[in-house]
């Protein structure tokens, strides 16, 4: 006999806690599925434990630096261990809060076991049945290892065991500078690695705005990584890799440990997907429409597993929407364009929207941009942080579809752009709302201060003022 729910989440990671909790806060008779660790990559792998490890990496290096401030300065590499225990303590301090009791409370009953579908409307947990009327796939995602040969071999780290290390390395080979390679890179380099990032592409982060990344990539060479972009891992042997450049040209590295974060895979292989008629697309990622239905009408799929935007606020988002439109028929769907992200690397670097480039490709030259540099932005210039900016992008008729701030706090300040671009602000309405002085959020409003000023000074808005006060030059004697 198959017990029956109106909702089976598969997989507890930041997607499933989200859908499972709102289901069953709306009613819904709730089974979450987890074969592993109730939390999922976010809790244990991803972002809780590399935002530690990234703020013990800045104390380490704020300390070499206390000579600035006429503080002796500390030199050394930071102690593993104790590094570690921080890491730990911020996630075993999250982790009763996505707990089997904590969820039970929510009135989600929680199975432990591998998930899979038996039939369109059928799951089996380990030999158990489940009947569902709705499921949700939340599944996640792993990294990916490149086919090159002798990495497999090189007992290379990736982000799932590299928090598994017995010491820090000496000399640590990141290969993929994407948003875990650029963090963690960082991180490793200031607790006293030597780092070396290999990046396939032109520039580090090459989904993200360009200056900003060159500026990144400025920061990580001055505080001594070699960055090597353009370039990729041809063979690995022992100690030593072979990197091939973009004009074909080859050198070695040679490395004690190996990071590879080249990107991740969408975990659907064992879910049983062709039972329940779920179709995946080129990538492996689950197709689903933009309620994020699949091609089963009472299966729906959120967080990295569907491709779109892999961040644990987006897979919440998404779960989210799912739910609801699952058991209460609605019909929501995500405004991508209005979500943000940001890489916490110092500088930190955030983004909504389509950068400068994207924009132009989608809406043609009449696309504009307006940079405040933070040598203007006054609490940038209090902390020594000037090596930073807030670019708008604004779309033909001046609404600003995107952004981009780059410096201290960065991930905060672009809320501010993104609520800009959801409810399609001008940057007069952004500018509109006085800020605090001096904050980190001066960054975008000044960027939408210097625009409306920019628009007040035109030589026809100055035709316009300019008669305008003469006029009152003669009325007002
Ligand atoms: C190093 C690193 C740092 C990151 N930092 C950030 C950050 O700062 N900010 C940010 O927004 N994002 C960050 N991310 C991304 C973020 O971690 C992911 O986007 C997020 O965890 C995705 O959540 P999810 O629920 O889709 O998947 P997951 O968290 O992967 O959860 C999926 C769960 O499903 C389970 N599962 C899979 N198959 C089955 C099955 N058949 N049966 C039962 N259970 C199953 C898995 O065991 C897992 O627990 C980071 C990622 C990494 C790797
Ligand atoms: N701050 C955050 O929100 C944060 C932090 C870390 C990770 N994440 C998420 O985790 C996901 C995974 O991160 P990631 O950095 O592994 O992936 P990524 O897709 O962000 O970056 C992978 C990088 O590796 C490069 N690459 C691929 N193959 C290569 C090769 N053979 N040699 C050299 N370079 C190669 C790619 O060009 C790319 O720049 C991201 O999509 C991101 O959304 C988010």
């Amino acid at each position: 006999m198959s017990r029956s729910y109106d909702l089976v989440v598969i997989g507890a990671g930041s997607a499933g806690l989200t859908g499972a909790r709102l289901a069953a806060d709306l009613g819904a008779r709730v089974a979450l599925v987890e074969r592993g660790r109730l939390g999922g990559d976010c809790l244990w792998t991803g972002c809780v434990p590399s935002k530690t490890l990234l703020h013990a990496a800045a104390q380490v290096h704020a300390a070499r630096h206390a000579d600035r401030y006429g503080f002796p300065a500390a030199t050394g590499r930071a102690d593993w261990t104790t590094v570690m225990k921080q890491v730990r303590g911020a996630i075993g301090h999250i982790e009763p809060h996505d707990s089997a009791e904590a969820l039970g409370q929510f009135g989600v009953e929680v199975l432990r076991g591998a998930a899979r579908f038996t039939g369109p409307r059928t799951i089996s947990v380990d030999g158990r049945s489940l009947a569902f009327r709705h499921a949700l796939i939340a599944s996640g995602s792993g990294p990916g290892l490149p086919p090159v040969p002798g990495l497999a071999q090189s007992g290379a780290l990736t982000s799932d065991t590299v928090w598994d290390l017995p010491d820090l390395p000496g000399r640590l080979l990141v290969v993929g500078g994407g948003a875990v390679g650029c963090e963690l890179g960082q991180a490793f380099a200031r607790l006293g690695s030597t780092v070396t990032i290999v990046e396939a592409e032109q520039r580090l982060l090459p989904a993200m705005d360009e200056h900003a990344a060159d500026l990144l990539t400025r920061h990580l060479l001055a505080e001594g990584l070699q960055v090597r972009t353009g370039a990729s891992l041809r063979t690995v042997g022992p100690g030593t890799a072979e990197l091939t450049g973009a004009d074909g040209t080859a050198s070695r590295v040679a490395y004690d440990r190996i990071l590879v974060a080249t990107g991740r895979e969408p975990h659907t292989a064992d879910l049983g997907l062709e039972a329940a008629g779920v179709r995946t697309g080129a990538h492996g990622h689950i197709q689903t429409d933009a309620r994020l239905r699949t091609s089963n009408r009472r299966v729906f799929a959120a967080g990295d597993v569907t491709g779109r935007l892999p961040f644990t606020h987006v897979a919440g988002a998404q779960a989210a929407d799912a739910v609801l439109n699952a058991v209460l028929g609605l019909r929501r769907r995500l405004d991508y364009d209005a979500v943000p992200y940001a890489v916490f690397t110092e500088p930190e670097i955030a983004q909504v929207g389509p950068t400068a480039e994207a924009a132009r490709h989608l809406h043609g030259q009449g696309v504009r941009t307006r940079l405040l540099p933070y040598t203007q932005m006054d609490r940038a210039v209090t902390e020594q942080a000037t090596d930073g900016f807030t670019q708008l992008v604004l779309d033909p008729k001046g609404k600003i579809i995107g952004g981009t701030v780059v410096g201290p706090r960065a991930g905060e300040s672009i809320v501010e752009l993104a609520h800009a671009v959801r409810l399609k602000w001008t940057p007069s309405q952004l500018a509109a709302t006085v800020h605090p002085y001096p904050t980190h959020a001066d960054g975008p409003w000044l960027a939408a201060l210097a625009e409306v000023r920019r628009n007040l000074t035109t030589p026809r808005t100055r035709a316009v003022t300019g008669a305008l006060v003469r006029l009152r030059r003669g009325v007002l004697r």
